[in-house]
C-alpha cells in the first residue's frame, strides 16, 4: 500500500490518504464501471483515475470495458481485509430523509411544465438534477420553516428550483437570478402560464455584488454552485448578503466528486470563520445529477480510463443547510476572475 500511496502522490496534484486508495479498491470490488467506481469511492474524479493508472501499473488491475482485479489483485485484497461498498441508502427517501408524500401533485405538475426546459450547458457548468430531488428541496426547505410566506432567493437556477416554488404556493415573493438568459426566458414564461405574480426573473453575473435593492432581503436563498473557493464566496457569499438578519437559512450542494475533504475543510472554515454562520445539516447525496450530455468534452473524459458515458446517475452531493446568527456576514466585493469561477486541480466536469 505504500507503494501505491507515493506513486500516487507524485503523480496527483489532489492530497492522498490510505483511506482514499482504500475506498477506490472498495468500489472496485463493487463495481467495474467507472463513474460508479468514482460514485461508491466518494474521492475526487481526477484521484480516481490516477489511482486507477497506479494499480494497473502494479499489475493489480486490468483495464479493458472496465475495471476488474487481476489474480494478483485479488490477493492484494486479500491481504488488505478490504471489504466491498454496501450503501445501504433507504429505498423509500433515497437517503434524503424527507417524503414526498405530501408533493405527488406538485411532483407529476412539476415534471409536466419542464418536460421542454433548456438543456445543460457546459459555458456554464450546468447539470440539473432529478424532478424526484428538486421537489424534495422544496419537502427539506419547507419542514425546516424557511418556505411558508417567506422571501426566497434562487442563485442560479437550471435545476428549475424556481419552478417548482410556484407551483408550491409557499413562498410570499420569489427573486431567481441567472447568468443564462435560455433560463431567464423559460422561467419567465412559465411564470406568466401560472398567472404568478410574485417573482422577479434576472439575468446576473454573481462575479458582480447583487443589486442594493437585494441587500438583507430574503429569509432563504439556495444555490447550487461550482465548487472552487472563489465560486463559494460569489455563489454562497452573496446568498448570505441578502439574508434580512439573524436565524435566516441558505441551502447548497457540494460534491466529493469535485471537492477532496481538503477543500471541504475549507469550505467549511469560510462558511464559519468568514461567513460565522453555523451549519445546520449535511445530508448526504441528496442532489442526484442527470449525465449533461456534454461529457465528451470535459476533463473527466480525458482522465476516465474506460471511454464509455455514464448510465446511470454518478454525479451526485450533499445539500448543506446553514442558518445565520449574530454577527453574519456575506460576502459583497466584486470578483474579476474568468474560469477559475468553474475550474480547479480537483473539478473535472466543468
Ligand atoms: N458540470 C456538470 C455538473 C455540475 C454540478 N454543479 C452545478 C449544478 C447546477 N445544478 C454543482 C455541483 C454541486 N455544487
Amino acid at each position: 500500500m505504500e507503494r501505491i500511496l507515493e506513486k500516487v502522490r507524485a503523480k496527483s496534484e489532489i492530497p492522498v490518504y490510505d483511506k482514499s486508495i482504500e475506498n477506490v479498491l472498495s468500489a472496485i470490488l463493487t463495481t467495474n464501471d467507472f463513474w460508479k467506481i468514482v460514485d461508491l469511492s466518494e474521492e475526487p474524479l481526477p484521484l480516481v483515475a490516477d489511482i486507477i493508472r497506479i494499480l494497473e501499473e502494479e499489475g493489480l488491475v486490468k483495464i479493458s470495458n472496465g475495471i476488474e482485479f487481476t489474480e494478483k489483485g485479488n490477493e492484494f485484497i486479500k491481504s488488505y481485509g478490504i471489504g466491498a461498498k454496501d450503501n445501504s441508502v433507504c429505498e423509500c427517501c433515497e437517503g434524503r430523509g424527507v417524503s414526498l408524500k405530501n408533493y405527488q401533485d406538485l411532483l407529476e405538475r412539476f415534471k409536466e411544465i419542464v418536460k421542454n426546459r433548456p438543456m445543460p450547458k457546459h459555458e456554464y457548468d450546468q447539470g440539473f438534477v432529478t424532478p424526484e430531488c428538486t421537489i424534495s428541496r422544496i419537502a427539506l426547505m419547507n419542514s425546516r420553516g424557511d418556505l411558508f410566506n417567506k422571501d426566497v432567493l434562487v442563485l442560479g437556477d437550471d435545476d428549475l428550483t424556481s419552478i417548482a416554488l410556484m407551483l408550491s404556493n409557499l413562498p410570499k415573493k420569489i427573486v431567481v437570478v441567472d447568468i443564462d438568459d435560455r433560463l431567464i426566458n423559460f422561467i419567465k414564461e412559465v411564470a406568466e402560464q401560472l398567472n404568478y405574480k410574485n417573482i422577479e426573473v434576472i439575468t446576473l453575473d454573481l462575479r458582480k455584488p447583487l443589486p442594493e435593492k437585494y441587500s438583507r432581503a430574503f429569509d432563504t436563498f439556495i444555490t447550487d454552485p461550482p465548487e472552487t473557493v472563489y465560486a463559494v464566496k460569489t455563489f454562497i457569499g452573496r446568498g448570505i448578503s441578502a439574508l434580512k438578519g439573524e436565524r435566516r437559512a441558505g441551502y447548497f450542494g457540494i460534491t466529493r466528486r469535485e471537492s477532496s475533504l481538503d477543500k471541504w475543510r475549507e469550505i467549511q472554515r469560510t462558511l464559519i470563520n468568514d461567513f460565522n454562520v453555523v451549519i445546520t445539516d449535511i445530508i448526504r447525496n441528496f442532489n442526484h445529477y442527470v449525465n449533461w450530455g456534454y461529457e465528451e468534452e470535459t476533463r473527466a473524459w480525458k482522465l476516465a480510463p474506460v471511454k464509455k458515458k455514464p448510465e446511470d446517475i454518478w454525479y451526485k452531493s450533499y445539500m448543506f443547510r446553514i442558518e445565520t446568527l449574530k454577527d453574519s456576514r456575506g460576502f459583497e466585493e466584486e470578483v474579476d476572475v474568468g474560469d477559475e469561477l468553474y475550474n480547479d486541480a480537483e473539478s473535472s466536469t466543468t
